[in-house]
């Protein structure tokens, strides 16, 4: 589904990508694990148009997207979360997700007034499929972090993409509230056949829900496969030396 070959990117003459690989396979879950500084951030921000590569190409169902906008990417069908939770805090809940709504129908430029009534019961059902119908009149800075993250990915998940990337879902979360997305996470993947991208630290959350790791160090992929593979894998567990452990 996903296809990156070569990639490279640099900042004034530091190489955060220096040369990235990784196949997608529709319907998994694919993590993207590496020590701080390996450039996952700065891969999935190329994956989504925010940054352009230097060389290298993106394939998304064997369209070529390496060189196009985040606004071309999302509507060819990749949705996005991010590190830090984006949404309109001075928005309810409802508004949050009428806005998703809308864009993919491509009526934007109706947000306000008539924007009300529009598409009202599509919004209602993507509320109720992530349990947050409750919450729907209520401001989005009311929420606590962890319901705010789940309508972060509610968000995303309103432009119906075909693969998902959740940067680092976890990050900030107590136990309880990661058990919540680990759920979702593996809800979206099984019931609904969604593909997905993360990113994350904890990897026994990793274990847990990928199918497929790759690991990346100082830009490069130094290892990509199944699970049990990565974790005997003797450059991954040189790259986490001093770092974690957890390999
Ligand atoms: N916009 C930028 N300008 C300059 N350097 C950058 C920029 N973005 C990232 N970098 C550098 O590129 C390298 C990779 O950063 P990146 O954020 O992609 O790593 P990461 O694996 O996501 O790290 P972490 O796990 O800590 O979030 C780092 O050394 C970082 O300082």
């Amino acid at each position: 589904m996903l296809q990156i070959d070569q990639l490279k990117k640099s900042f004034d003459g530091y190489q955060a990508i220096a040369n990235a690989n990784l196949s997608v396979p529709p319907g998994e879950v694919v993590a993207v694990i590496g020590p701080n500084g390996a450039g996952k951030s700065t891969l999935f921000n190329l994956i989504t148009g925010h940054l352009t590569a230097d060389s290298g190409s993106i394939r998304f169902q064997d369209t070529d997207i390496t060189k196009c906008t985040p606004y071309q990417i999302c509507h060819c069908g990749i949705g996005r979360s991010f590190q830090l939770i984006n949404i309109f805090s001075s928005l309810t809940v409802l508004e949050n997700i009428q806005t998703a709504v809308l864009a993919r129908h491509r009526l934007e430029r109706k947000l306000f007034k008539p924007a009300k009534r529009l598409l009202r019961e599509e919004t209602l059902e993507v509320l109720a499929s992530f349990g947050l119908v409750r919450f729907k009149d209520q401001l989005c800075s009311s929420l606590s972090y962890g319901d705010q993250k789940v309508l972060e990915i509610a968000i995303a998940l309103g432009s119906k993409p075909k693969l998902l990337l959740l940067d680092e879902p976890t990050a900030g979360m107590s136990p309880d509230e990661t058990q919540k997305i680990v759920h979702l996470i593996k809800r979206l993947s099984q019931d609904e056949g969604l593909t997905i991208l993360l990113t994350e630290h904890d990897t026994d959350l990793v274990f847990d829900v990928a199918q497929k790791i790759m690991v990346l160090h100082q830009g490069q992929t130094i290892a990509q496969g199944l699970p049990e593979d990565i974790r005997n894998d003797k450059s991954v567990q040189n790259a986490y030396l001093g770092e974690t452990g957890v390999c």
